[in-house]
């Protein structure tokens, strides 16, 4: 099917962004799937960014944007042009689920995220005492998300779920990029049709004066 898929339509570009609290696990997702290694990280400042290339049917530059609250501001400067957003939550840290539903809910409503489609990774399930991935949708109450949604349960340190979470997106992004190359070919048809029915009308306007003429000399 990728192969298919790929000379149909060529590789599939999309651009992530990844979201998140501080310290849910962002970076260390974007490594385990770029070096598929666990790598030691620091607090990001600023942002990472990777290319990850998936079953050769799609190619995804992940935006790893740190997530301490004083560079949370700076989020909004990441939207445009965003396919789809992975927004990571540390499901062992119960106390900040409020903070993590209320930064979510900000960047779910914002106007350049409309189109895009949103994973949320309910991440270090290999911790004792992590919630699950439905109590974490629950506590983020993602039912009253208006853009397309999905989560997952993964540990970035065992790399659990995170092919799971690329294969939803692909298939969303495929989905769309599909969509998209049927639709245009048909908004370009009715725009045809449109031009004719005008140039019709037009070559009916510019002959009733022949007709007059005509009507004219019958009838003297
Ligand atoms: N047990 C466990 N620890 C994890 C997991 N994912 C990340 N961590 C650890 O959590 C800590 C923070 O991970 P980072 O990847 O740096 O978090 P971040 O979201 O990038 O944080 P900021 O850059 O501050 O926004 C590190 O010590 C990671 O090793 C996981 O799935 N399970
Ligand atoms: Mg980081």
């Amino acid at each position: 099917m990728g192969n298919t898929w790929t000379r149909l339509f060529g590789k599939t570009e999309a651009r992530i962004l990844m979201h998140g609290l501080d310290a849910a696990g962002k970076t260390t997702v974007l490594y385990r799937l770029k070096l598929g290694e666990v790598v030691t990280t620091i607090p990001t400042i600023g942002f990472n960014v990777e290319t990850v290339s998936y079953k050769n049917i799609i190619n995804f530059t992940a935006w790893d944007v740190g997530g301490r609250d004083k560079i949370r501001p700076l989020w909004r400067h990441y939207y445009q042009n965003t396919d789809a957003l992975v927004f990571v939550v540390d499901s062992k840290d119960k106390e900040r689920m409020e903070q993590a539903r209320d930064e979510l809910r900000q960047i779910v409503n914002e106007d350049e995220l409309r189109d895009s489609v949103l994973a949320i990774m309910a991440n270090k399930q290999d911790l004792p005492g992590a919630l699950s991935a439905d109590e974490v949708a629950r506590q983020l109450e993602l039912s009253s998300v208006r853009i397309p949604w999905a989560i997952f349960s993964t540990s970035a340190t065992e790399g659990t779920g995170l092919y799971e979470t690329l294969d939803w997106l692909s298939e969303q992004l495929r989905n769309r990029r599909a969509k998209k190359a049927l639709v245009s070919p048909v908004a370009e048809t009715i725009k045809d049709v449109g031009s004719s029915v005008q140039k019709l009308k037009l070559t009916d306007y510019l002959s009733s004066p022949y007709k007059t003429l005509k009507k004219w000399l019958i009838t003297g």
